[in-house]
């Protein structure tokens, strides 16, 4: 990977921690917990991580989970990836969990919880990485489901710092989900929801009036509405893009058809994140890496989706000042790249 995406500190902010799960993993967890895999083999797992859209990525997602029993296997699923992350050099992440694919398969709510929570508290002792951890509720299932499950973290609530919404987009509106955000949002949790992935502009302009997202995630048929663009423009609402995933759900049919630097060129909020790393190909090192030789981005230009990223962060100030102090500092003494000189490989 190239040295300056490699070591650049980073953040990330759109991660599935379940969509972490390699196919190694998937199949050790398998073994460990004695449950039978639709696959006779890793590389036939592998082999299967080929999709049409975002249903049928879904499908894998939410069988691959089956191995997952108790907390250890949670704890040693997140702090895989957050070894993956200190490699890459990311100093910050905001993790996803969706504790409804865990909980009607009968799993206890704090078997999820703790596991994930206490690899973060790990992660923060001996790496200085900081987190947050996002609840996603599903939005597949009733929105009657999605208020069990909120009322399920409330004791949790320290460790939870928002609530998201994803799984299937099309035909479920976030409109439907009003009254759980309204909740969420009276108990304390900031918000946010995946809107206009797969789904129309008019989610996300749901998502921003009804659900009151502080951030996007997806967002990229946000060009089809101008005046959602100015808005977005305006208002300086993030959205956490993740091209990877984008290109392996056909959202885009290939990485130099992405939009991110059009919205950039806006003025918009942008930020790169990796979904679902384990099946789609890449960590957010490997997203930067690829949209940036698609799309030919300028170091400035990764430089200007590392800040928004900082900027986005549910983090306190005096972490975000941290956090952009660090990110500068690598800059200066990596030195200017004139926009002439090819990007160096490693
Ligand atoms: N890209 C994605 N969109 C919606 N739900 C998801 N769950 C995991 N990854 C997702
Ligand atoms: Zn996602």
């Amino acid at each position: 990977m190239n040295e300056f995406i490699l070591k650049v500190p980073k953040v990330e902010l759109h991660l599935h921690i379940e969509g972490t799960l390699e196919p190694e993993m998937m199949w050790m967890l398998g073994d460990r917990n004695q449950i039978q895999l639709p696959y006779p083999s890793v590389d036939a797992i592998r082999r299967a991580y080929r999709f049409q859209d975002l249903q049928s990525f879904l499908e894998v997602y939410y069988a691959g989970m089956s191995v997952l029993q108790t907390e250890q296997d949670f704890y040693d699923l997140t702090w895989a990836y957050l070894q993956k992350a200190q490699q890459q050099t990311i100093r910050h992440v905001e993790l996803f969990f969706d504790p409804q694919a865990h909980t009607q398969r009968g799993i206890p709510f704090p078997v999820v919880y703790y596991g994930i929570h206490q690899a973060l508290q790990e992660a923060q002792k001996q790496y200085g990485l900081s987190s947050q951890l996002i609840l996603c509720f599903l939005r597949d299932r009733p929105p009657a489901s999605a208020l069990q499950t909120l009322e399920q973290a409330l004791p949790y609530r320290a460790g939870i710092r928002a609530v998201g919404l994803d799984s299937a987009e099309r035909d479920y509106p976030p409109s439907h989900f009003r009254f759980v955000f309204e909740r969420a949002r009276r108990e304390g949790f900031l918000t946010v929801a995946h809107a206009g992935e797969e789904g129309p502009p008019s989610y996300i302009w749901e998502a921003i009036q009804l659900l009151r997202v502080s951030r996007i995630d997806h967002g990229v048929r946000c060009i089809e509405d101008p005046q959602l663009l100015a808005y977005l423009q305006q208002t300086q609402i993030p959205l956490t893009v993740c091209p990877l995933s984008n290109v392996k759900l056909r959202v885009f049919d290939q990485m130099a058809d992405h939009n991110l630097k059009t919205l950039l060129d806006l003025g918009i909020a942008v930020t790169i994140n990796s979904d679902d790393p384990a099946y789609f190909g890449g960590y957010l090192g490997e997203n930067l890496e690829a949209a940036q030789t698609a799309l030919h981005l300028s170091q400035a230009e990764i430089v200007q989706l590392l800040k928004n990223a900082i900027e986005a962060a549910f983090v306190s100030a005096q972490r975000r000042t941290d956090l952009l102090t660090e990110l500068e500092s690598f800059v200066a003494q990596s030195g200017p790249v004139p926009s002439e000189t090819p990007w160096s490989e490693s």
